[in-house]
């Protein structure tokens, strides 16, 4: 007997005028995986969660989300979604919101454990309104698991969200996981991926260019990294970037033995060194033709590095 996907795309496409936004991709979801769909932007990313959970209709193909039309509420009864952008009633109390969502389904989630699952807890009794962006984002993502859905759709969820606030999530994620939940996940922090998802399926221009696990496309690069702890990085030839993360700096490398050989001969002083294989972001560029600038937000400097190499 197959089991069947919990979610199906065949074929689709789905095109905007004279734009395909999605264009011919073909993907399973089966019940317990944890998805991460990466890709640049305007990839169509959106578009393909959208078509999934009924949002929007392919113009070509077909979308099955358990077994049935994804506009069918028998099927969107099991789904739960946080679109990139969430409009809340401003004058309900966060808690009646969540109530309010659970009203419509026989069997919800235990909302006060939802509240402390995703850090809700202490802005249940205030009003939405009043909420700041992050805490609203929070409870947009808690609405997605009300309904105990067993496949959960979120959109780019930690835009916006502090690192604390990032982690709470991202273990509310693991936990869901964890229990048998099977979860489709965009975001524009590669970290985020690797950390959390064990299949990434990237889409270029509406078209999917890979679909494997975290591990096996990390390979896909070639390139390795070469971490260690220095202040002064020498002048390396062949290095294909250098990251620095504090104390620490990242060698992306095509030859790692050279790299450390040389690094070695120049006699500058390091330690704490490590090589291991590129990260899902080379894998990225590698896959996408792209250089390394054009990488999404894991990849350029934070807000407050931007600003002070524009000043
Ligand atoms: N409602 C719409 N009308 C017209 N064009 C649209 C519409 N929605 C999306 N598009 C276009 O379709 C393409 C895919 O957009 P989509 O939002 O799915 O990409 P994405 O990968 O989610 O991007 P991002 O990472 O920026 O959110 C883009 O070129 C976008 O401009």
């Amino acid at each position: 007997m197959t089991i069947q996907p919990l979610a199906r795309a065949t074929g689709v496409s789905r095109r905007y005028g004279d734009k395909t936004a999605v264009d011919g991709i073909s993907l399973d979801i089966p019940a317990g995986q944890l998805i991460g769909l990466l890709g640049p932007n305007g990839a169509g990313k959106s578009t393909l969660i959208n078509l999934f959970t009924g949002l929007r209709r392919p113009t070509a193909g077909r979308i099955e989300l358990f077994g049935r039309d994804p506009r069918d509420v028998e099927a969107r009864r099991r789904m739960g979604m946080t679109p990139q952008e969430t409009g809340l009633p401003e004058t309900l109390k966060a808690t009646e919101v969540m109530a309010f969502v659970a009203a419509h389904f026989a069997r919800p989630a235990d909302v006060g454990e939802l509240q402390e699952r995703f850090g809700i807890t202490e802005f249940a009794h205030r009003q939405v309104g009043g909420l700041s962006g992050g805490q609203k984002r929070r409870l947009a993502i808690a609405l997605a698991f009300v309904g105990d859905p067993d496949l959960v759709f979120l959109d780019e969820p930690t835009t916006g969200l502090d690192v604390e606030a990032r982690r709470t999530l991202w273990d509310g994620v693991r936990d869901f996981h964890a229990r048998g939940g099977t979860v489709v996940l965009t975001s524009h922090y590669l970290d985020e991926i690797e950390e959390l998802a064990e299949r990434v399926v990237i889409i270029d221009g509406g078209r999917c260019v890979a679909d494997d696990s975290v591990a096996a496309l990390r390979r896909v690069s070639g390139l390795r990294r070469v971490t260690v702890r220095m202040a002064e990085v020498p002048d390396l030839p062949g290095l294909v970037a250098v990251e620095r993360e504090g104390e620490r700096v990242h060698l992306i490398s095509q030859d790692s033995d050279r790299t450390v050989r040389e690094l070695v001969a120049s006699g500058a002083p390091f330690d704490e060194l490590d090589v291991s294989a590129g990260s899902l972001e080379d894998a990225f560029l590698a896959l996408l033709g792209r250089d390394r600038h054009e990488a999404p937000n894991a990849a350029r400097p934070t807000p407050a590095v931007a600003e002070a190499i524009a000043r």
